[in-house]
C-alpha cells in the first residue's frame, strides 16, 4: 500500500469544513486552509484588469481538473507522434506492450489492475525514453487525456528505491486539487508496492521545523515545494533523481509559479532526470520548458483536428431574444433525437434559458461558471449518461470538454471575442466536436440582429463554408435535418 495523506476532493468541496480535515490518517497533520471551491466564481466580482487575468488563469486550472474528473479513458487521436531525439543518431525505441519495458513485477501488476492493456500513443515513445539507462530528459506535449500522467507516474515509481527513506522523486502541480489527482494515480499504480510512500507538499500541510521527510515521492505546488526544499529544509533537493513538472501551460498562467519552479530546478543535481508535460505548446510554454529541462528529447502529439466538413450548418433569423427562445422551442423535438449542447454568451443568459426551457417542461442540464468544479463534473456525467439530452452552458465553462455523443450544437449566442469580433476558433471548437471520427453533426446558429448577421457572415467567410438559412416553422425541414 502507498501511504497517503489523501482527502477526497469531493469531500472537501461538499463539506466546506476545514475542521473535518485536520488529522491525516497516517500521522500527517493537515490543516487545510485551502481554497475550497473553484475560485473563478469568487474573482468574477472584481472588475479590475488584474483580477480579470486571474479569472482566466483560475479557469485553466479548474478546466484541467474538470477534465480529469470526468475522464475515464484515453482520448482518441489518430495523429502521428512526433519525436525529436536529443541524440538523433541513437536508435528510436517504441514499445507496443508494457512487458517490453521490463518493469518491476509489482508495477506491471499495478498497470494491468488499472485496466491498461497496452501503452497509449504517447506512452509508446515516452516510456522507453524515460526508463532508459541512464534516464533521459523529456518535454512532452499532447492534449489532455492522452496518457501523460500515467506515463510519468510509471517513470517515478520505477526509479524509487524503497530502502532509501528520503524523497527521490519530486512532482510539481499547479494547484492543490491537481496534485491530489496525480496522487490518486500514484496510489492506484503503486497498489502492489506497499513499501512506497508519498507525501503532499501543499499549502496547509504543516510539519514541525527541523523534521525531515522520509517519503519517497513528494508531490506539491511550487511555493510549498520551494519552502520545503530551501527555507524549511524538509527535503534535500540534492537527493532527487526524478523531477516532474506537470501541466506546464497551466503552471505558467499562475503568477510566481514559473519563477518558483525554476528556482526549485536549480537546486537539483545535474544528473537528475527532468520531465515536463503540457497539453498545449505556445511560445511561452516552450521558453519555460527550455529553462527547466536541459538537453531534452521532445515528443509531441498534435490535437485531433476539428473540422466542419461533416457538419451541416444552419442559421435561424430572429428579431430578439424571445424569438430566439421560440425558435429553439420549435426545434426542440428534433434536436432531442440526439444530444445537444446549447451555448450562451453569459452565465446569466444560460441560467435564464435553462429556467425558461424547464418552465416549458423540458428537462435540461445547466453547466454554469458559478458551480464548483465537482458539481460541474456531476452535471457532465449525468449528461453523458443521457439522463439529460440537452446541456445549456457558456463558452468559458465548456471550453476543452469533450462529450463525444453530442451531435447537435446550438449557438444561442454566436461566439465573439472581447472586442465583439467573431471568435472563429471558439466556433470551430464548439461545432467541430460534433463531427469527429466520421460522425455527422448539426449546428444551428441563432441570429437576432444586423450585428449578429454580420458576425455570422464573417464566420462563414472565414471557414469558406456555407451556412444555410433554416425556417423553424417548417417542421418537415427540421425533421429532415435531424434524421
Ligand atoms: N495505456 C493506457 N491504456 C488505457 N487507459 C489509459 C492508458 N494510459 C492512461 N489511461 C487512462 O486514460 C485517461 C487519461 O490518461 P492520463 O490522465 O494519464 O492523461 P493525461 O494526458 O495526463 O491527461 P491530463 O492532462 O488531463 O491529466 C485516464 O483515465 C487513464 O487512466
Amino acid at each position: 500500500m502507498v501511504t497517503l495523506v489523501f482527502v477526497r476532493p469531493s469531500w472537501i468541496w461538499s463539506s466546506g469544513r476545514n475542521d473535518l480535515l485536520e488529522e491525516g490518517q497516517l500521522g500527517w497533520h493537515l490543516v487545510l486552509d485551502l481554497p475550497l471551491r473553484n475560485s473563478s466564481a469568487v474573482v468574477k466580482t472584481n472588475a479590475n484588469t488584474e483580477k480579470a487575468d486571474e479569472e482566466e488563469k483560475e479557469d485553466r486550472a479548474a478546466q484541467s481538473l474538470l477534465n480529469k474528473l470526468i475522464r475515464s479513458n484515453l482520448v482518441d487521436n489518430t495523429n502521428q507522434v512526433e519525436v525529436l531525439q536529443r541524440d538523433p543518431n541513437s536508435p528510436l525505441y517504441s514499445v507496443k506492450s508494457f512487458e517490453e519495458l521490463r518493469l518491476k513485477p509489482q508495477l506491471l501488476q499495478g498497470v494491468y489492475a488499472m485496466g491498461f492493456n497496452r501503452p497509449s500513443k504517447i506512452q509508446e515513445n515516452a516510456l522507453p525514453l524515460m526508463l532508459a539507462e541512464p534516464p533521459q530528459n523529456l518535454i512532452a506535449q499532447s492534449q489532455s487525456g492522452t496518457g501523460k500522467t500515467a506515463a510519468f507516474v510509471l517513470a517515478m515509481l520505477s526509479q524509487v528505491e524503497p530502502a532509501n527513506r528520503y524523497p527521490q522523486c519530486l512532482c510539481l502541480s499547479p494547484t492543490y486539487e491537481l496534485a491530489l489527482q496525480t496522487g490518486k494515480v500514484i496510489e492506484q499504480m503503486g497498489k502492489f508496492y506497499p513499501e512506497l510512500k508519498l507525501a503532499y507538499a501543499v499549502r496547509g500541510n504543516k510539519l514541525e521545523r527541523g523534521q525531515k521527510i522520509s517519503e519517497h515521492i513528494v508531490i506539491g505546488t511550487p511555493g510549498t515545494v520551494l519552502d520545503w526544499c530551501s527555507k524549511l529544509k524538509f527535503i534535500d533537493p540534492k537527493k532527487i533523481k526524478v523531477f516532474v513538472l506537470d501541466e506546464a501551460d497551466v503552471m505558467i498562467a499562475t503568477q510566481g509559479h514559473q519563477d518558483q519552479s525554476i528556482r526549485i530546478q536549480r537546486m537539483l543535481p545535474k544528473d537528475c532526470q527532468m520531465l515536463l508535460f503540457s497539453a498545449t505548446f505556445e511560445d511561452s510554454v516552450w521558453k519555460f520548458a527550455q529553462k527547466v529541462v536541459p538537453d531534452p528529447n521532445i515528443i509531441k502529439l498534435k490535437r485531433e483536428e476539428e473540422t466542419l466538413d461533416t457538419i451541416k450548418q444552419y442559421y435561424v433569423l430572429c428579431n430578439n431574444r424571445d424569438e430566439k427562445f421560440q425558435a429553439l422551442c420549435n426545434l426542440y423535438g428534433a434536436i432531442t433525437i440526439a444530444q445537444a449542447m446549447i451555448f450562451c454568451h453569459t452565465r446569466k443568459t444560460a441560467s435564464w434559458l435553462a429556467a425558461e426551457l424547464s418552465k416549458e417542461g423540458h428537462q435540461v442540464a445547466l453547466l454554469s461558471g458559478e458551480m464548483m468544479v465537482e458539481q460541474r463534473a456531476a452535471v457532465i456525467e449525468r449528461f453523458r449518461e443521457g439522463k439529460e439530452k440537452v446541456l445549456v452552458t457558456t463558452n468559458v465553462c465548456a471550453r476543452g470538454i469533450d462529450v463525444e455523443q453530442v451531435s447537435v450544437v446550438i449557438n444561442f449566442d454566436l461566439p465573439v471575442d472581447k472586442d465583439g469580433n467573431p471568435d472563429n476558433e471558439t466556433y470551430l471548437h464548439r461545432i467541430g466536436r460534433t463531427g469527429r471520427f466520421g460522425k455527422r453533426g448539426l449546428a444551428v446558429n441563432m441570429v437576432d440582429s444586423k450585428h449578429s448577421m454580420n458576425i455570422l457572415n464573417r464566420i462563414q467567410e472565414h471557414f469558406n463554408k456555407k451556412i444555410e438559412r433554416l425556417d423553424t416553422d417548417d417542421l418537415d425541414e427540421i425533421e429532415k435535418i435531424a434524421n
